[in-house]
């Protein structure tokens, strides 16, 4: 099996016994370099905890995950830290910002952590503000600005040491429709202009319109996968709710 991220046969399992829980069933898949992956499904098909696996955050039953050579299942706890500082970035649903710090210190706080001097740090953050449109409101704090502005700084925070993949839980679920748009073209032009590696749960129809591909779950297991190609956004997106009128998925935002 090929592939910049090679997820084999994982499967994460809660509690035992007559009461087990298969959030997870076996499933594979690969990610290659440049993607932006969808994953979609029903509430309780296995997408948090999918994610939460790729993110170290929660470990596996069975089963491995490779980023490039390295087996991230068989890492120990401070090996794995480091990996996930190194190599990953995340956009959550809540934004996760700092209240105390302001937008523009919110992302140099993400630079700094991975160490280097100030210039370069200082020119970094620059850059990245005036690529997310950020330059006007880079001196206020999180509760000055409006949702949008607060996820968009999420993303230059996570996206800002350009790691390896970008995992992004329900990144629109608290944005107005507008906010979600400008968020998803960030996440396409950040896809195309800096080669960024996207994993993104989402149970909105729209939001996955934006990927390039999509893995539906259901009951932890991938049962139906979507490839764009040249086809236009709008044509996905009819895709997509074909595929969930089958399935009885939740439909949102459209
Ligand atoms: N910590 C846990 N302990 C026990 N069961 C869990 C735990 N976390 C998740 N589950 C179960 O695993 C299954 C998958 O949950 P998961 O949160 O991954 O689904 P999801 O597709 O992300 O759902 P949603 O869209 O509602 O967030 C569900 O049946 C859930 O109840």
């Amino acid at each position: 099996m090929n592939g910049y991220i090679r997820v084999c046969d994982i499967e994460k399992y809660y509690g035992n016994g007559p009461n087990v829980t298969k959030a997870v069933d076996r499933v594979s898949f690969t990610v290659e370099e440049g993607e932006f992956v969808g994953v979609m499904g029903a509430s309780g098909s296995g997408k948090t905890t999918l994610l939460n696996m790729l993110a170290t955050i929660d470990q596996v039953t069975a089963g491995h995950i490779f980023y490039g050579n390295t087996d991230i299942t068989e890492l120990s706890e401070d090996k794995l830290s480091e990996f996930r500082k190194n190599n990953l970035g995340f956009v959550f649903q809540d934004y996760n910002l700092l209240d105390t710090l302001t937008i523009e210190e919110n992302i140099i706080l993400a630079l700094t952590i991975r160490g280097g001097n100030r210039k370069t740090i200082q020119k970094q953050s620059n850059q990245m503000l005036q690529l997310l449109g950020l330059e006007d409101i880079r001196s206020q704090f999180p509760y000055q600005v409006s949702g949008g502005q607060k996820q968009r700084c999420a993303c230059a925070r996570a996206l800002v040491n350009h790691p390896k993949l970008l995992l992004a839980d329900e990144p629109t679920g608290a944005l107005d429709s507008k906010s979600a748009q400008i968020l998803l073209e960030t996440f396409t032009e950040m896809n195309q202009s800096m080669q960024a590696t996207i994993l993104m749960v989402t149970h909105d129809a729209f939001s996955a319109s934006y990927c390039s591909r999509i893995l539906f779950l259901k009951d932890g297991k991938i049962f139906h996968e979507l490839v764009r190609g040249r086809k236009k956004r709008r044509e996905f997106l009819q895709e997509i709710l074909d595929v969930l009128s089958l399935t009885g998925g939740e439909l949102s935002n459209v």
